[in-house]
């Protein structure tokens, strides 16, 4: 088994067999909580139009995103896993867009099995890799660190890597401390900045306990993140 870490989110892909999209502030840690307020899929929009677009088709379907960390215009959920916290998603179908996490994902899909998570569920990730997908010799692991220069993903990349390795050399408390001291953590502990809040912090350095991986379908005509039960 090869393990690769790949920083950015639009770095030329490689066809791996596993790909393991990272995005720990905040897109795949609000997928982690949207799940556990009931959520039953998330489909994974590259534009506002096309999330717009599906929206129309399907008015009960819930819009979440970002950019710049912004809330859009139109879309019913930001990008916040303290708010998402709050909501109750029931049954409900959502379709995310964001900046680094959600691009991350739509450039893996040659690969044969993606998945995707934050920090919450970085440990259920890594462990159901190493128990069940890596036990051919030639298996490439790709881990994507979807954002270009954030420690925040780059850590938790090198845990879930040590991880399957099962070397453990990078614990999750030091993750903690590399995602709360990174330029991306930033703009939440200002004050001064309305449109971030620090809670957004604690719900992305959270253990969660659930029964489930995250991972990309694909084989419907849009890709979305469903639940695989562990
Ligand atoms: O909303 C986010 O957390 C980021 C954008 S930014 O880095 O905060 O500006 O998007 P994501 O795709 O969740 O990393
Ligand atoms: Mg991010």
């Amino acid at each position: 088994m090869e393990i690769k870490i790949d920083q950015g989110s639009d770095t030329p892909t490689v066809r791996a067999d596993i790909t393991i999209v990272i995005d720990v502030i905040r897109a795949f840690t609000v997928a982690h909580y949207a799940f556990l307020q009931g959520a039953k899929r998330i489909f994974l929009a590259e534009t506002v139009e096309q999330a717009i677009l599906i929206k129309k088709a399907n008015p009960t379907y819930l819009l979440a995103g970002e950019i710049d960390g912004l809330a859009i215009k139109g879309f019913d959920l930001e990008n916040s896993p303290y708010r998402i916290q709050q909501t109750d998603l029931s049954g409900k179908t959502l379709v995310l867009k964001t900046t680094n996490g959600v691009r991350g994902a739509l450039r893996s899909l040659s690969s044969d099995h993606i998945f995707v998570t934050g920090l919450t569920n970085a440990r259920k990730t890594a462990d159901f890799i190493r128990e069940n997908m890596t036990n051919e010799k030639e298996t490439l692991v790709q881990i994507m660190a979807t954002h270009p220069s954030g420690d925040d993903d780059l850590a938790c990349a090198e845990y879930i890597k040590n991880r399957i390795e099962d070397t453990n050399l990078v614990s999750e408390a030091d993750v903690i401390e590399r995602v709360k001291k990174s330029h991306v953590a930033e703009k939440f502990f200002d004050t001064s900045n309305d449109a971030f809040i620090v809670e957004d912090i604690f719900y992305c350095i959270k253990r969660l306990h659930s029964d489930f991986v995250m991972k990309v379908s694909k084989t419907g005509e849009i890709p979305m993140i469903v639940r695989v039960y562990v």
